[in-house]
C-alpha cells in the first residue's frame, strides 16, 4: 500500500501494541534511581515574545519556541513543539492517563522532538523521536496565574480554527515544582497517526487550578458548534510493557 511506504512508519499505529495513555498501576511500577530529575532551559519567556494559541477542534494548543530544552532525565535532548490540554465534562474527569484506575480533571502534554533529527516532522516517526512531559490537573481553592496566562483567552477562540497571540511567561509554571517525581514509559501520540515514538512522563505532583479554571475549557467548541470536551482516549493495554517510577 503507498500510503504506507510513504509515511515510513506503520501509519494504522493506532493499533499497535505500545500505545497511549495507560493505566499507571503503582504497585507494577519498578522503582529506578537511575532516573534524574527533568532539567527545562529555556521555559521563562519574556512578556514582548508572542506565542500562538489556537482552538484545533480537538484541543486548545500553544506554539512553542524550540529555544524550550529538555536537558535532563532523558539520554539526548528534546525541544518543544507545542503544549496542549485534555479534559472532561460536567460529567466527568478528563484525565488521559490514570493512576491505580483514577482519573484526574485534566491533564497537560508538552510534546518535544529529539534534536539529533532535523526537524520535528522526521523526528516523530522514530522510537526516540518524541518527548511528552505529562501533569495531572486538580481543582483546588485558588486560581492558578500560570494556567490563567492560557484560559483568559479561551473566549476568544471560542470556534474551531480560531486562534490569539498570547505573551511570553514562564511556561514551566505549568509544570509541577519538583520535576523529580515522575513515571516514564514508552508509548505512543494519543491521536491520529498514534505514532509509537513518544518517551512519557508523567509527574507525580500534580498542579491545583480553581473550579472555574478546570470549566472554562469548555467554552471552546468544535466545528459542529458542539462543545470541545472529554477530549480524552481509552487507557490502552500495556501488552507486556513496564512503568518505571523515579522514586519509591
Ligand atoms: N496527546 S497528543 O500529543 O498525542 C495530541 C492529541 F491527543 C491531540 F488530540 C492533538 S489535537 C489533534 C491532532 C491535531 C489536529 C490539528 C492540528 C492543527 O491544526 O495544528 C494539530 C494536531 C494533538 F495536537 C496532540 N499532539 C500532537 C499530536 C498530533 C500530530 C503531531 C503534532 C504534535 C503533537
Ligand atoms: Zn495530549
Amino acid at each position: 500500500v503507498p500510503d504506507r511506504e510513504h509515511w515510513g512508519v506503520d501509519y494504522l499505529d493506532c493499533g499497535g501494541n505500545v500505545q497511549s495513555p495507560i493505566n499507571i498501576d503503582t504497585a507494577k511500577t519498578i522503582f529506578s534511581p537511575q532516573l534524574r530529575p527533568i532539567q527545562l532551559s529555556g521555559y521563562s519567556l519574556p512578556a514582548n515574545e508572542k506565542l500562538r494559541l489556537r482552538n484545533n477542534g480537538h484541543t486548545v494548543l500553544l506554539e512553542l519556541p524550540e529555544s524550550l530544552a529538555i536537558t535532563g532525565g532523558y539520554a539526548q535532548q528534546y525541544r518543544a513543539v507545542q503544549l496542549h490540554l485534555h479534559w472532561g465534562s460536567l460529567s466527568g474527569p478528563g484525565s488521559e492517563h490514570t493512576v491505580d484506575g483514577r482519573r484526574f480533571a485534566a491533564e497537560i502534554h508538552v510534546v518535544h522532538y529529539n534534536t539529533k533529527y532535523d526537524t520535528f516532522k522526521e523526528a516523530m516517526v522514530h522510537p526516540d523521536g518524541l518527548a511528552v512531559l505529562g501533569a495531572f490537573l486538580e481543582v483546588g481553592p485558588r486560581e492558578n496565574p500560570y494556567y490563567q496566562e492560557i484560559l483568559e483567552h479561551l473566549h476568544k477562540i471560542q470556534e474551531e480554527g480560531e486562534e490569539v497571540l498570547v505573551s511570553g511567561f514562564n511556561i514551566a509554571g505549568l509544570l509541577p515544582t519538583n520535576l523529580k517525581l515522575y513515571f516514564h514509559y514508552n508509548g505512543s501520540l494519543t491521536t491520529p497517526p498514534c505514532y509509537q515514538t513518544v518517551k512519557w512522563t508523567v509527574f507525580n505532583q500534580t498542579m491545583m487550578l480553581s473550579h472555574e479554571q478546570v470549566c472554562q475549557s469548555s467554552d471552546l467548541r468544535n466545528d459542529d458548534n458542539k462543545p470541545l470536551q472529554n477530549n480524552f482516549r481509552m487507557v490502552q493495554d500495556m501488552h507486556g510493557r513496564r512503568v518505571l517510577a523515579s522514586f519509591q
